[in-house]
């Protein structure tokens, strides 16, 4: 589809010095295997495109679900709404080799996706990160999809017509939708099953992204025009963080208490529910937690102030004039009314919100990653120093817990 949306709207390019690539991987192609979007510094290509920010309709059909709105019609109106959009990417663009970059992996929140967070991914590429945007298999995201073997009668009759969706002659495409809590059903053990899995699915990603940086083959299922023995010795494995939006803010605390090799974590907007209270006093790195105005309770913040410590830098600010979806990409891509209406817009200016975020994300992580950037600019914003930033939390716990 051409971008025919009008050019004041769409997902912000990103502000690094470096030309951003992203290309899909998936390994090995059940539901127990890792999928995730790649972003990284690439070489300046004017050749390669730049892909559609929703990759395929089911994502749209799995929205439906989520927002439990009927499918035909809204499919048709995310289609026209959202389906002409890019992403700030070039498809499969080389990958720029410029010393060992370090690396971020990337846990999306309830009902998204691995796509939805370009503008912060890809920000995170131009800057020199590699960036792991995973797509959770625990039935939290809208859709997703994996492949499972052909059985014999579908290879004995699949000599004949072969389905589009097969990316080898064995293997079928399914797809997974979101999975609501049934009525009555008690949200805690779902969702506390789901942050566990999602975690183990972060740190598998981590794994994969270790053996393609020691050179081992990586045998991607999805045919892309992408040659990954390019990453080979291009990531700094000393160098490596967790970040998450709202369930993937949960994510990221999960992952860090069973995986050390992560050595810090960024939380957007955490949605603390899904953690058990034991794990808090497990977590050993540092986590900044950068929230919204608007997606604040007593409950979720007094869980993030368990993680206060006087030994480990936890660090806390609140973006005026923002809300849950300031986050995610949809916040630049409607115009301010619906959006508003949608509550995909808060006040703010989606891109100063996202710019702020990202400048503080920068910061926190050169400073706990030990980067020789000038990242370390944006110190001020990591203790709220801006206008537009609150440190801490904008509520008192007393007023909210009335
Ligand atoms: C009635 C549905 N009910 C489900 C439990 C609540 C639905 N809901 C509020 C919504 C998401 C909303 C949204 C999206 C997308 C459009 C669109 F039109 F732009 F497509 C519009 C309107 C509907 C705002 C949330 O769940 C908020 N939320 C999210 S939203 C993450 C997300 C999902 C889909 C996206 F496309 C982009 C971002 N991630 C979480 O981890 C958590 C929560 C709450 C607690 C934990």
């Amino acid at each position: 589809m051409g971008n025919t949306c009008s050019n004041h709207l769409g997902i912000p390019p990103a502000k690094g010095p470096n030309a951003v690539g992203c290309t899909d991987f998936m390994m090995d192609h059940t539901a127990q295997g890792t999928f995730f979007r790649l972003y990284y510094p690439c070489q300046e290509t004017e050749k390669a495109e730049k892909p559609d920010w929703v990759p395929s309709r089911e994502y749209f059909n799995g929205l439906a679900d989520f927002m439990k709105i009927n499918r035909t019609l809204s499919e048709r109106i995310f289609s026209y709404l959202f389906g002409p959009f890019k992403i700030p990417a070039y498809l499969d663009a080389p990958f720029k080799s410029s010393g060992k970059c370090p690396v971020v992996i990337f846990s999306h929140g309830l009902g998204a996706f691995r796509t939805l967070y370009s503008a912060i991914c890809a920000e995170l590429a131009s800057q020199g990160f590699i960036v792991a945007s995973v797509e959770h298999r625990d039935q939290s995201a809208s859709a997703t999809f994996y492949f499972r073997e052909k059985t014999e009668s579908e290879k004995a009759n699949g000599k004949m017509a072969k389905t589009q969706d097969s990316t080898q002659d064995d293997l079928v495409k399914v797809w997974m939708y979101y999975r609501a809590l049934h009525h009555g059903e008690s949200e805690f053990p779902l969702r506390s099953k789901q942050v566990k899995q999602r975690a183990d699915e972060c740190i598998m990603a981590l794994d994969k992204l270790t053996e393609i940086n020691s050179g081992i083959p990586a045998q991607n299922v999805l045919r892309t025009q992408f040659d990954w023995t390019t990453l080979e010795n291009s990531m700094d494995l000393c160098r490596i963080a967790a970040m998450g939006h709202s369930f993937g803010g949960a994510t990221v605390i999960e992952a860090l208490c069973k995986e050390v090799k992560f050595k810090c974590g960024i939380a957007l907007d955490a949605w603390m529910f899904p953690l058990d209270d034991e794990t808090f006093p497990r977590v050993k790195q540092p986590i900044f937690f950068i929230n919204s105005e608007k997606f604040q309770w007593a409950g979720n913040i007094s869980r993030m102030k368990k993680l206060d410590s006087a030994v480990i830098q936890r660090k806390m600010i609140t973006i005026r004039g923002t809300v849950h979806q300031s986050f995610p990409d949809f916040t630049f891509l409607t115009g301010n009314w619906i959006g508003k209406l949608m509550k995909l817009k808060g006040e703010i200016d989606p891109e100063v919100a996202i710019d702020l975020s990202n400048k503080a994300t920068l910061a926190f992580l050169q400073r706990h990653l030990g980067l020789e950037k000038n990242f370390n600019q944006w110190d001020p914003l990591i203790d709220g120093q801006d206008d537009n930033l609150i440190q801490g939390t904008n509520i008192t716990l007393l007023q909210s817990s009335i």
